[in-house]
């Protein structure tokens, strides 16, 4: 009778277990929810809180995978210990005791030996099952990193065409983690086996015993199926206590990155006690900065510059020389090795990071915006702002009327990353944010690098009016954009090698920034060139002013090849015809061909390339150049195509500018014949540069639309001004002469660039256009 009431009341027990997890149903959920909240916040604020270092270097899906499934682990043991370990264990314990008691203690011995080693086999294989788990884990990761890498770089992989790559490699992780899990999962089975040899011997030693305890009428055959019915209630327990076991140890493995996650060191830290920072000055000094990302590759050496309140300060440099790193370093996203980084006068190790950098406003080289609202990402630097104040924000960044344009206004969606705008909108977003901000302090990160030069200069002007008494920095990488600053630094290999501003800098003709000015020239012209001005006066007559002026400065230049040609020696010039054949024969391009007296020799023709042929004209040139092969004339640094530099005088020049369709960069300095300029009025030509043509016909294919010079200067004829004026060509500069500037005027063309002449002056205000005449003509005002 005891015996029954016994085994009734332990499957009561064992009921119990049944009833606990209908009461975890209701009680599980708040705990579960409390857990998964409190663990992913701690989690969102540490990931955020951790260095940039750590960020550039981090795999988002990987990391995004590593808390999900942290998350879920955590639950999942807390779930498996209150409501599966705690309740079994308890029912092994009184089955053991049951045994010992009811039966006698042999049975107890067995059943305790039995599942001792059943739990000690399930943690030592459970273990060694780990580094199997792990390594699917590990791969599942990868799988997830390489799918959210691929879907963020969607644009990329569309411009190589690469989706089958990507695929394929997508497959291939897909493949391993498969690998990898099916090994792990087939570590289960032999696991299982172990765990059912154990009960199963267990089972039959206890019956065994049992029955022989019958046949020696030690024990009833009713003691006998009371054990066997026993035993294999408890067994079940025990087995669920195997797969329990299981799963907690795959939950600590899945747990163990986010852990590693957690345990990451903050590396940037806030002082224990802030000094308060409230920019007012906003004066900003680097004081003796040493830095290095890793300490075997010093990035900084000992910088020191002073930028004063309210002044501009530029940073230019080679690439890679540490100029972002300054501003990185002046944010505080590192810490420096040695010396001092002061705002008014405070060391921004001593203020809270968030203060710091709550005061400065970064427009940085591509912005990256929210998968938001425009108003949202503009109101993102001051939540507080209100919608006049972001509509404010964005008159001053010149994108208010872009906005209003959207069908959905200031509530149209960005897209991820903001990818719904163009880099120029996103750039203005960016601008308005920072106006938003209105920080004393502002650092532009090569702002317009990544815009076409039109929209750069719209930005840069929305930039320049931002910056108006706010310190500023920025670092540039088209040094025509900072030529405005008060000073410029230029940074290599973590040094300041130079400072100064802009006309300062230029005296220095050895200079790193005297260098890197003309080397961007260079690629601006297209040639790798040093441009050497040639002081040519040109009276230009002014029908509509019926004025004759003196044109202010010289308009052609000659250009000087100092580098990157082998330097050869520069053979006598021919003083005849044969120069020209053999030019035909060596097929080089003319630079420039200027009216002079050309020097001939037949030497050239077995010479070597020569360096210099200054000024071409003549038959015998121009025949060859009437012959299929005239076309390089001089210095070719390659093979290119026919295209003469500047092209200027002479009829049989001109006549092959006719017959070869060759497009000279720059027709310049009167040329009047009409050969010339019938190929223009043809179209076969295209010159980038008309300078000073006054000849009717030249002007009528100008007025006939069949040419768009790049840029027109000095055009005087009141027919090629009609034709801009009828907006039939739209060059890309405009210089004096007030038809031109009359149209210009009048909004029927827009030039990149206008220069001169009060009516273009006058129509451009805003566009701050160096005027000629006001002072010393620069030939590098010309690019910038
Ligand atoms: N997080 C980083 N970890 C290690 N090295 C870095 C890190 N960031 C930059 N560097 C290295 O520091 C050097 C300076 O980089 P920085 O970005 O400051 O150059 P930069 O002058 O702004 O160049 P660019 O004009 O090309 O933008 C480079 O050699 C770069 O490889």
């Amino acid at each position: 009778m005891i015996d029954i009431l016994i085994y009734v009341g332990l499957r009561f027990l064992q009921g119990n277990v049944g009833l606990l997890s209908n009461i975890q149903t209701y009680l599980w959920i708040d705990i579960a929810q409390f857990t998964t909240r409190k663990v992913s916040v701690d989690m969102f604020d540490h990931l955020l809180e951790l260095s940039l270092r750590f960020h550039i270097n981090r795999k988002t899906g990987e990391i995004l995978r590593a808390q999900k499934r942290g998350v879920m682990s955590i639950v999942a043991i807390l779930s498996s210990v209150l409501f599966q370990v705690v309740p079994t264990l308890v029912d092994i314990g009184i089955a053991v005791a049951y045994f010992t008691v009811a039966f006698d203690k042999l049975f107890g011995i067995i059943v305790f030996v039995t599942m001792s080693l059943y739990i000690a086999a399930t943690i030592i294989l459970t273990d060694w099952r780990t580094g199997y788990r792990r390594k699917a884990n590990v791969l599942e990761n990868l799988m997830e990193a390489k799918a959210v890498d691929t879907l963020l770089n969607y644009e990329t992989v569309k411009y190589y065409a690469a989706e089958d790559f990507e695929s394929k490699e997508y497959q291939k992780a897909v493949d391993d983690y498969q690998d990898a899990d099916k090994i792990s999962n087939a570590t289960i089975y032999i696991l299982t086996l172990v765990q059912n040899v154990i009960i199963q011997a267990g089972l039959l030693v206890g019956g065994l015993l049992c029955a022989y305890q019958v046949t020696q009428g030690q024990k009833t055959v009713g003691d006998f199926v009371l054990y066997l019915a026993y035993i294999l209630q408890l067994y079940q327990p025990l087995n669920d206590f195997g797969s329990y076991y299981k799963s907690i140890q795959k939950n600590l493995v899945d747990m163990e990155k986010m852990l590693d996650l957690m345990h990451e060191p903050v590396e940037v830290k806030d002082p224990i006690k802030p000094t308060p920072l409230n920019v007012e000055k906003g004066e900003i000094e680097f004081r003796n900065v040493t830095f290095a990302y890793d300490e075997r590759n010093p990035i900084l050496k000992n910088v020191s510059f002073r930028v004063p309140s309210g002044q501009t300060v530029a940073i230019v440099g080679p690439s890679g020389g540490g100029k972002s790193t300054l501003l990185r370093l002046l944010l505080r996203f590192y810490d420096i090795q040695e010396g001092c980084i002061l705002i008014d006068g405070i060391d921004v190790k001593e203020v809270k990071q968030q203060e710091l950098r709550g005061q400065i406003g970064v427009v940085p080289q591509d912005t990256v915006l929210f998968n938001n609202t425009i108003k949202y990402n503009i109101r993102y630097s001051r939540i507080d702002g209100t919608d006049e104040e972001v509509a404010a924000a964005a008159v001053a960044a010149k994108i208010h009327e872009k906005i209003l344009g959207f069908p959905d206004g200031y509530d149209t969606k960005v897209g991820e990353r903001g990818l719904r705008l163009s880099g120029g909108e996103k750039q203005r977003v960016a601008i308005a944010r920072t106006v938003l901000k209105n920080p004393q302090i502002v650092l532009l990160d090569e702002a317009t690098s990544a815009l076409d030069t039109s929209t750069e200069r719209h930005i840069q002007k929305s930039l320049q009016q931002m910056t108006v008494n706010r310190t500023t920095l920025i670092i540039a990488h088209r040094l025509s954009t900072i030529v405005h600053a008060d000073q410029i630094l230029v940074v290599k290999a973590g040094e300041i090698v130079e400072r100064g501003s802009h006309d300062e800098l230029m005296q220095r003709e050895n200079g790193v920034y005297f260098k890197l000015w003309n080397k961007q020239l260079k690629e601006r012209l297209k040639v790798k060139s040093k441009i050497k001005r040639l002081g040519r006066a040109t009276s230009v007559r002014s029908r509509k002013n019926s004025r004759r002026y003196k044109a202010p400065a010289p308009e052609t230049i000659a250009i000087r090849v100092e580098e990157d040609v082998t330097p050869q020696p520069m053979p006598p010039l021919p003083v005849s015809g044969p120069v020209n054949e053999s030019i035909v024969a060596r097929y080089r391009t003319p630079r420039t061909m200027t009216p002079m007296a050309m020097p001939t020799s037949s030497s050239v023709v077995r010479e070597p390339t020569p360096q210099t042929v200054p000024s071409i004209h003549g038959d015998a040139v121009n025949e060859s150049a009437d012959s299929q092969e005239m076309i390089y004339i001089h210095r070719s640094v390659g093979w290119e195509d026919m295209r003469p530099q500047t092209m200027t005088s002479g009829d049989e020049v001109n006549r092959s500018v006719s017959g070869r369709n060759m497009r000279p960069h720059s027709m310049a300095y009167n040329i009047h014949n009409n050969e010339a300029n019938e190929s223009v009025v043809r179209g076969n030509v295209r010159p980038y540069t008309m300078t000073y043509i006054h000849d009717d016909e030249a002007n009528e294919s100008v007025v006939r639309g069949n040419v768009r010079p790049y840029t027109m200067t000095y055009i005087h004829d009141d027919e090629a001004n009609e034709s801009v004026v009828r907006g039939n060509v739209r060059p890309q500069r405009a210089t004096s002469g007030d038809g031109v500037n009359e149209s210009v005027v009048r909004g029927n063309v827009r030039p990149q660039r206008t220069t001169s002449g009060d009516g273009v002056n006058e129509s451009n205000l805003d566009e701050e256009a160096p005027s000629r005449n006001s002072r010393r003509y620069n030939p590098l005002d010309f690019l910038r």
